[in-house]
């Protein structure tokens, strides 16, 4: 059985979040507060390719693995709708190969600059455990990068009924928005509903 019937659960520890990315732990920090208690590890997991979510949830069940306990990890995509999602899930490799500049050129045959970005939260409460997942999308536009280019798209992506980009955007008003913090009030909304019990180990 999964963890999300809604029965009590006890877990051995917190929920360890799974990441590589700097960046993402410093927003799901901000964004979470301490309304879940979780520990982070530096890992870069291999990613499957295929769609969002079962990528999403083949990291969790690595991660599981490797932690031997609860784990949450997510997947970043960045979906531009005239190429029907692309490059969504691979939007790091193509960040990486082609710039902010390559990927308004991804664009330019087409008028519909329109594209969203989507977390994809995954959790897993062990190893046997199926993960279960957890949207969110925060529609918005393409355009030439403007503003700190500290994490990744964040200067090309105008989010729909804003005049600045995420980059150019204070933190807190981002972590208001963002796909990231849509996603995380689905995650924060199950661990209210579901009832788990962190037991601590006593060395704690
Ligand atoms: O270890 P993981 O969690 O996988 O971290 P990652 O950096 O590999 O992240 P992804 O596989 O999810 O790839 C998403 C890409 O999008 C970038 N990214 C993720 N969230 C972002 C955000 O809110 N704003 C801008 N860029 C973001 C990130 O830097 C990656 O280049
Ligand atoms: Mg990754």
């Amino acid at each position: 059985m999964s963890g999300s019937g809604g029965a009590m659960r006890v877990l051995p520890r917190p929920v360890t979040f799974v990441t590589g990315n700097a960046k993402k732990l410093e927003e799901v920090r901000a964004i979470l507060g301490q309304s879940i208690p979780f520990q982070s590890l530096k890992l870069d997991l291999p990613e499957l390719q295929g769609e969002p979510e079962e990528i999403s949830k083949e990291k969790a069940r690595l991660a599981a693995v490797q932690v031997n306990g609860p784990v949450l990890v997510e997947d970043t995509c960045l979906c531009f709708n005239a190429l029907n999602g692309l490059p969504g899930p691979y939007i790091k490799w193509f960040l990486q190969k082609t710039g902010h500049e390559g990927l308004n050129n991804l664009l330019k045959a087409y008028e519909d600059k329109s594209a969203y970005a989507m977390c994809i939260f995954s959790l897993a409460l062990g190893p046997e455990d199926e993960p279960i997942t957890f949207v969110g999308k925060t529609p918005g536009k393409i355009v030439p990068a403007r503003g700190p280019n500290d994490f990744g798209w964040d200067p090309v992506f105008q989010p729909e009924g804003y005049e600045q980009t995420y980059a150019e955007m204070p933190k807190e008003e981002k972590n208001k928005i963002s796909h990231r913090y849509r996603a995380l009030s689905f995650v924060k909304a199950h661990f209210a509903s579901a009832g788990y019990i962190f037991q601590t180990d006593g060395s704690a």
